[in-house]
């Protein structure tokens, strides 16, 4: 048996960059001989291992056809018979399509390192077809490796292009999908990735909301989201505020003065639902859909809205998440100001205004006597003088 580094740990040796986690491919081997090594399989049907020791994922090669749609709608061919360049080529990319043996020699029969040199993205062949999750993934190498200066190769866009229309996305899981959505944000240019989406009609598909913002100036309220979300990775924002931050536009639109029906259905949470986010990036996504337009008028809230804003956050127990969504609005307000270096001072003093109602304490209250109902009034009623305050002197 021979035994090969692949993928993500050769190429970023390639580029130069850390790597993080080895991928392995084992040529000439069965499950049996696998197991009889001491490595674990990982599914009963899925020729996969880890490594005793390492824990690192060793594959046998295998070549992969599809049975039917999505995942779990894979048959795959595993068999010593099967050769590394078999393997490889049912690959996405050819830059993911090297191998490298113990001799550190690296074997590349698909071009990779001619399209590492050429900063290009380009599938490997025909068989990119066979998981449509492919179409994130190269969405989300582009937004990794933007600075690099690597692009989608013309041909592989229209591989994903076709793959889009054919409605092959819609059979994947929302899990799967996650997965792909959440590390693409957190890459140094998730404004990358919902680019290329865009591009090649996987927006329409995923997230048909987010699509329709596109459209020519001024209207282009697609263009102004991704400044929004280049803000956010150049300030190291968390996943919750970068998710938060792709969808603000789909909550309260701050530009128009019309109360806008409670009824509505929220867009915000029907993706959230759909996409089976994470609850603490689901709770995020809606506050700042619903609150940031209050929050860039802060200043100008009377106490008693000031109050009310405040208090939809529990402010007293999440601190950490009305953090996070001082820093969404901030992020929201960079991007849309299309230029970074915008202070937001009303992050500062909606911060000032929570600590000033945070400071009152409840214990005096409830040794005057208040219970229940009153004790909420009455704590209600120092919370709103103490914003008073606060705001008499912020004011002078
Ligand atoms: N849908 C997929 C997933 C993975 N792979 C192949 O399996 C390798 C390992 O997959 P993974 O660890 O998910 O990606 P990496 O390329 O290693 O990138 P990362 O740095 O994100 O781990 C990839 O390089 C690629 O050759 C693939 O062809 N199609
Ligand atoms: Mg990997």
């Amino acid at each position: 048996m021979q035994i090969y580094k692949v993928g993500g740990a050769v190429r970023d040796r390639l580029l130069g960059r850390d790597v993080s986690e080895v991928d392995w491919v084992v040529v000439g081997a069965t499950t049996e001989e696998m197991q009889a090594l001491g490595y674990r399989p990982v599914g009963a049907d899925f020729p996969v291992f880890l490594h005793p020791k390492t824990g690192e994922e060793y594959a046998l090669a295998r070549t992969e056809r599809k049975s039917g749609r999505g995942y779990g709608g894979f048959t795959f061919y595993a068999s010593p018979d099967v050769t590394l360049e078999e393997d490889l080529i049912r690959r996405d990319l050819t830059i993911n399509a090297m191998a490298e043996d113990d001799h550190g020699q690296v074997i590349d029969p698909y071009g990779g390192q001619h399209d590492l040199e050429a900063r290009l993205l380009r599938h490997v062949s025909s068989a990119f077809a066979e998981d449509p999750l492919r179409v994130l993934r190269v969405a989300r190498f582009a937004a990794r490796y933007a600075d690099l200066g690597f692009v989608v190769a013309d041909e592989t866009l229209a591989l994903m292009r076709q793959l889009a229309e054919s409605g092959e996305l819609q059979a994947l899981t929302p899990e799967r999908s996650w997965k792909e959505i959440s590390r693409a944000l957190m890459e140094p240019h998730p404004e990358v990735f919902v680019q290329v989406l865009r591009e090649c009609g996987a927006l329409r598909e995923l997230l048909p909301e987010l699509d329709a913002l596109f459209a020519p100036p001024p209207a282009d309220t697609g263009s102004a989201l991704l400044e929004v979300l280049h803000q956010c990775a150049r300030h190291a924002q968390p996943l919750a505020v970068r998710w938060a931050c792709l969808l603000h536009v789909l909550g309260r639109d701050c530009t128009s003065s019309e109360p806008q029906p409670a009824q509505r259905k929220n867009p915000i949470e029907a993706i959230n639902v759909r996409c089976k986010v994470p609850r603490d990036c689901q709770e995020l996504a809606l506050l700042v859909g619903e609150y940031h337009c209050q929050a860039h008028q802060a200043e100008a809230l009377q106490p008693e809205a000031l109050l009310e804003l405040l208090q939809h956050f529990d402010i007293y127990r999440r601190p950490e998440r009305f953090e996070q969504f001082l820093a969404a609005c901030e992020m929201v307000a960079r991007g849309r100001a299309a230029h970074e270096r915008i202070d937001y001072p009303q992050a500062a003093y909606l911060r000032a205004a929570a600590d000033a109602a945070r400071a009152v304490e409840a214990r005096p209250l409830i040794e005057l006597g208040y219970q229940g109902a009153e004790l909420g009034q009455a704590l209600k009623r120092e919370r709103l003088q103490s914003i008073e305050r606060f705001k008499a002197g912020a004011a002078s």
